[in-house]
Formats: structure tokens, C-alpha cells, sequence
């Protein structure tokens, strides 16, 4: 399968995202600056990797969610290519009004950078496809603005529909209902704060993070 990482001025886990495409798929993705009005013919996976686009100025996310290629990502979600976001990706989807919600200042405000316990709170997802529900995984996450809120009523909705896909174990950065990762309606996006790129081989001590990009891609077909 083709796929794609975007790469934003401040990107810094583009290259590890990389590396776990290219295992999961077999090829190598193609790295897309965001500059690009174009996408690639034939991508069936686009990765919006981790880091800190435009330094985090304004809020994190806010200016690489308008970068050109966001159009083409926008248009590629429309169609259902699964679109990827894992951190700064998160906080880009919700920014450009791909996922509901927003990711706030943890509440601690402190940037933390750890392991992280995770509930798989759906395994109906192409995401999660490769976890059981209810399982325990182990996740790093490394993030200042992981808190993730939305207004009741989303929070009941998405709870309802079956759209969260990872919670917390306990809480870590103050999420609401410590939801750490959701996918959209359609089901063919999702975001998540955790970095499972950063737990795909033994020297990263696991390999829950490997599991979920082998299931997407055996999902996608
Ligand atoms: N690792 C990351 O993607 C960092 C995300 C984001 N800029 C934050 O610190 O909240």
C-alpha cells in the first residue's frame, strides 16, 4: 500500500513515523511537504506525524492545519483514505476540523514524557483492528498540550457512537473522561496523543505500537 507523511517546519517524529510505515506496508512512504498542493496518485494511508509545526505559535497545530496540503488531506478523508494523527497530528486534525474537539495545556502543565498505560476502548476501528477491546497496552506519549476537551454533549456523542479508540489508565495530562485517542464518524481518521511510532521494536522495550500499524494495514487490505 502507498502512504504518505506529511512534514511540517518543526516536524520532528516524521522520520520515525517513516520507519514504522515502511514496515507495516513494505514501502517506503512518500514524505510530502506541506507546502505540496498535491498529493501523490494512490495513497491509501497519509501519517500526520508528531512534533511542534510553526514552533506551536498561536496554539499547537493551528498554523500547520492551514498549510496547502491540508486541502488535499481534507479532500483525501472525504473520499476515505485513512489519515493518521498521532500527537501534533492530533492537535493538526482537530485544528483543521477533521476530529471534534481540541487538545489543551495539560493540566499539570508540565510536558510529560513517558510510558503510558492505554485502554483499547474499541477494536471496531481499522486502527485498532490488531488489539482486543479492553486491552492494556503500553504507549510513550511526550506532549504539553495532550489535554483533550470537548463540550458534553460531543463527549457523550463520541462515547456513544463507539468513537473513542484509547483512553488513559489513569489520568495523565487531564483529558476529558481521559480519552486519549478518537476516530470521526466515517471511521477512517483518527488521532491520538500517545506515539505508538516509538513502540515498534524490542529496543523501544514493546511493541504495542507495531500492532497498530499491522492491523491497519492488514484492515485497509
Ligand atoms: N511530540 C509531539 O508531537 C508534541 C506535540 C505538541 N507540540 C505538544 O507538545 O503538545
Amino acid at each position: 500500500m502507498k502512504s504518505a507523511v506529511i512534514v511540517f517546519p518543526g516536524s520532528n517524529c516524521d522520520r520515525d513515523m517513516a520507519v514504522a510505515l515502511e514496515q507495516a506496508t513494505g514501502a517506503k512512504p512518500h514524505m510530502v511537504w506541506h507546502r505540496e498542493t498535491e498529493l501523490p496518485d494512490g495513497i491509501g494511508l497519509i501519517a500526520l506525524p508528531g512534533g511542534f509545526s510553526y514552533g506551536d505559535y498561536l496554539r499547537s497545530g493551528a498554523i500547520g492545519a492551514n498549510s496547502p496540503i491540508m486541502r488535499e488531506v481534507k479532500a483525501a478523508a472525504d473520499r476515505g483514505v485513512a489519515v493518521l494523527g498521532v500527537c501534533n497530528g492530533f492537535q493538526l486534525l482537530t485544528e483543521a476540523g477533521l476530529l471534534p474537539g481540541a487538545l489543551l495545556r495539560n493540566a499539570g502543565i508540565d510536558f510529560i514524557c513517558r510510558d503510558v498505560a492505554l485502554k483499547v476502548a474499541s477494536s471496531q476501528t481499522a486502527f485498532t483492528s490488531g488489539y482486543q477491546s479492553d486491552e492494556t497496552i503500553t504507549i510513550p506519549v511526550a506532549h504539553h498540550d495532550g489535554n483533550y476537551f470537548a463540550d458534553n454533549d460531543t463527549l457523550d456523542r463520541i462515547e456513544g457512537e463507539g468513537h473513542v479508540a484509547f483512553r488513559y489508565d489513569e489520568s495523565v495530562n487531564g483529558s476529558a473522561r481521559n480519552i486519549a485517542g478518537i476516530v470521526n464518524a466515517a471511521g477512517n481518521v483518527l488521532g491520538m496523543m500517545p506515539h505508538p511510532e516509538r513502540m515498534i521494536e524490542p529496543a523501544h522495550g514493546g511493541s504495542d505500537g507495531k500492532r497498530l500499524f499491522d492491523g491497519l494495514v492488514q484492515a485497509l487490505g
